[in-house]
């Protein structure tokens, strides 16, 4: 809904709309304030930029008057010839245009300037909130998802465009102000007040139906969304496909179809605020017409002089000329993505911490672990217990969705247990402060399933952080078997692994996890001592399967280790092996134990050992 509230003394007037509609000259000012301090705060560059958009706007009023001066002198030069006076006149109004000209790049360049400054601090801000929290819940809440968004910018509107934006909008402002002050002056004040209302109206109005279009696009509509998913599959993961089945015809008609559906919601949105555009910019014509009218014909009453009447309509014509809908759009989204980011600022947690401290392998246990996502409906984990010994080797089984990944992320300290304790050498997780809970973190070296995958040179996927010891990491490659995929590289450790990059390659699947694991076994050459091993054989062929069991007590002797697996070889060497099934531990035991006990493990153990046998008997 939209309110007017005039106040009784007319000092203020403003305009409130419901949600992130928030125009007027109240907010407009705050938000300028706002973006003006951040920027004042953090770009020597600032006071030049303001300093310029003064002098322009103080160079336009000029400009007027002596347009004025000069006209109203114009009649005297020609009967009496041209006076020192009207010379000096003409050049002042050369120079003062010229100035005028002039300053809007130098608002430019120091925009710029302020821009340059500011920029890597926005997305620091924004980078940090997301990274710096050592738990991920937030990033599984909508309303956090959003808040990056809108820190990030609403479709092409940010903190930057906010910021381009104060320098035009400014001299505007100052503009508008100053050619209704000399409108005021020479022939009326409510004149002067009834155009710029009604500049200010259509103003609005432009500024409002460039933001909703805006939202229109950066919301995306579910066919928008399909649309884009179209393209983005042509352009990779079902580049293939498209291709073996014959469907860029079929997927080039549903792309069409989709953006034509999508655009229908934008023009029926065109339509219905075209009538409204039309009286408004009508009503802006006709207040300024009217103006201009009464203007000629006070002038006919002998009520103006030639310079007045000059300075009148050139002033209205600045004033009405003066609006930036553009520019008010701009500095409305500037201003929520920069709140956002103020916001998400605020979230960030301390600085992670430096390599950990702890000299003993570590021990874990939990005890009576409950676990639910987040808006689930269903517990994950039911009273788990668990213990993992200081040194051991344990194993963790179970089918898909058992739990087991969860079971990582809970130890790791990423996810908070929704009941239960879980206690790493003694101290309870949840009663460690952010900095332990980090140090914690820096413990362990995880191969996760949806393990990093940097596209960056071969060497920082191992190294990561850490310093550079190209002799440990080449050693850790020969550990994981990553060596061999190394070799192969065109510029060895240097080259980059993606395929985007100007001599980059991608690696295959297995070449991919075996540099995971060099990087986990490059951690713990680093002083990590936890190795967590999530599916670590699920892209690995046979005989690389057959190497990593092979070396797997070597490469778990110096650490306390986690070991997740379908394949019951690669879990089968391990100190002990526990059963995660129903959100609890049913089964643990060594390989031998368990398959005497003739329980669930041995039952999925013989079924994949069956397979196995058959499908050599087959061959
Ligand atoms: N971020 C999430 N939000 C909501 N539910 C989730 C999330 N991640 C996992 N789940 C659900 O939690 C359950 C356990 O998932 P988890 O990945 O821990 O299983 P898993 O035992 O590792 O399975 P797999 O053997 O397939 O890797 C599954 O039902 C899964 O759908």
């Amino acid at each position: 809904m939209v309110e007017f509230d005039l106040r009784k003394n007319g000092a203020r007037v403003w305009v409130d709309l419901p949600g992130r509609y928030e125009i007027g000259l109240q907010h407009e000012v705050r938000f300028v304030s706002q973006l003006l301090s951040y920027a004042l705060r953090h770009s020597k560059s600032t006071p030049f930029m303001l300093l310029a958009v003064v002098v322009h706007a103080a160079a336009g009023l000029a400009l007027t008057l002596l347009i004025g001066e000069l006209v109203g002198a114009v009649a005297p030069t020609v009967e009496d010839g041209p006076s020192g006076g009207f010379l000096v006149l003409c050049g002042a109004l050369i120079a003062v245009f010229a100035l005028e000209r002039a300053l809007p790049l130098v608002t430019e360049l120091t925009t710029r300037r302020i821009v340059h400054d500011l920029e890597p601090r926005t997305h620091r801000r924004i980078v940090d909130a997301l990274l710096r929290p050592v738990l991920i819940t937030h990033l599984e809440t909508p309303a956090f998802r959003d808040t990056v968004q809108r820190a990030r910018g609403v479709g092409s509107f940010g903190v930057r465009t906010g910021i381009e934006a104060l320098g035009p909008l400014l001299s505007a402002r100052l503009t508008a102000s100053g050619s209704a002050v000399l409108v005021g002056v020479v022939f009326s004040w409510w004149a002067a007040l009834a155009v710029l209302a009604a500049t200010w109206l259509a103003e609005w109005h432009s500024a409002r139906l460039l933001i909703a279009e805006s939202d229109q696009w950066a919301d995306q509509t579910e066919e928008q969304r399909r649309a884009a998913y179209i393209l983005e599959a042509g352009m990779d993961q079902a580049a293939k496909e498209i291709r073996i089945f014959g469907l860029a015809d079929w997927f080039s008609g549903k792309y069409h179809h989709v953006w034509r559906t999508s655009l229908l919601p934008l023009l029926r949105e065109r339509r219905r605020a075209a009538l409204l555009t039309f009286g408004v910019q009508g009503l802006h014509l006709l207040c300024l017409l009217g103006t201009v009218a009464m203007v000629g014909l006070a002038t006919a009453d002998g009520g103006l002089t030639v310079a007045e009447v000059t300075i009148a309509i050139t002033a209205l014509l600045r004033l009405s000329g003066s609006t930036d809908a553009h520019h008010a759009a701009r500095l409305i989204r500037g201003v929520e993505a920069y709140k956002a980011m103020r916001t998400l600022q605020a979230e960030a947690g301390p600085a992670t911490a430096d390599v950990p401290g702890g000299d003993e392998l570590p021990a874990i246990e939990l005890h009576d672990v409950w676990f639910r996502y987040p808006g689930a409906e269903e517990d994950v984990l039911k009273g788990l217990n668990l213990e993992i010994r200081s040194g051991e080797r344990l194993a963790l089984v179970g089918v898909n969705g058992a739990g087991k990944s969860t079971l990582v992320k809970l130890i790791a300290g990423i996810l908070q247990p929704t009941a239960g304790k879980i206690i790493v050498d003694g101290v309870d997780l949840a009663d460690m402060s952010d900095e332990d809970l980090a140090g914690w973190q820096r413990r362990l070296a995880p191969v996760p399933q949806d393990f990093l995958r940097l596209p960056s040179p071969a060497i920082d996927n191992v190294v990561l952080a850490s310093p550079h010891d190209e002799r440990i990491a080449a050693e850790t490659a020969a550990q994981s078997g990553a060596d061999r995929a190394v070799a192969r590289l065109s510029q060895g450790w240097n080259t980059t692994l993606h395929k985007s990059f100007d001599e980059g390659v991608d690696l295959s699947g297995g070449e991919w996890q075996r540099i995971a694991l060099a990087r986990a076994l490059y951690a713990l050459r680093s002083g990590a001592s936890f190795l967590i091993l999530d599916e670590p054989a699920s892209a690995l062929d046979v005989r690389a399967e057959a190497d990593l069991v092979e070396r797997y007590l070597e490469l778990t002797s110096s650490a306390t280790s986690l070991i997740i697996s379908h394949r019951f070889s690669v879990v089968r060497p391990a100190d002990r092996i526990c059963v995660l099934q129903d959100g609890s531990i049913i089964e643990a035991g060594t390989h031998e134990d368990l398959m005497a006990m003739g329980g669930r493990y041995s039952v999925m153990f013989n079924q994949q050992a069956d397979r196995y046998l058959q499908g050599a008997a087959d061959a």
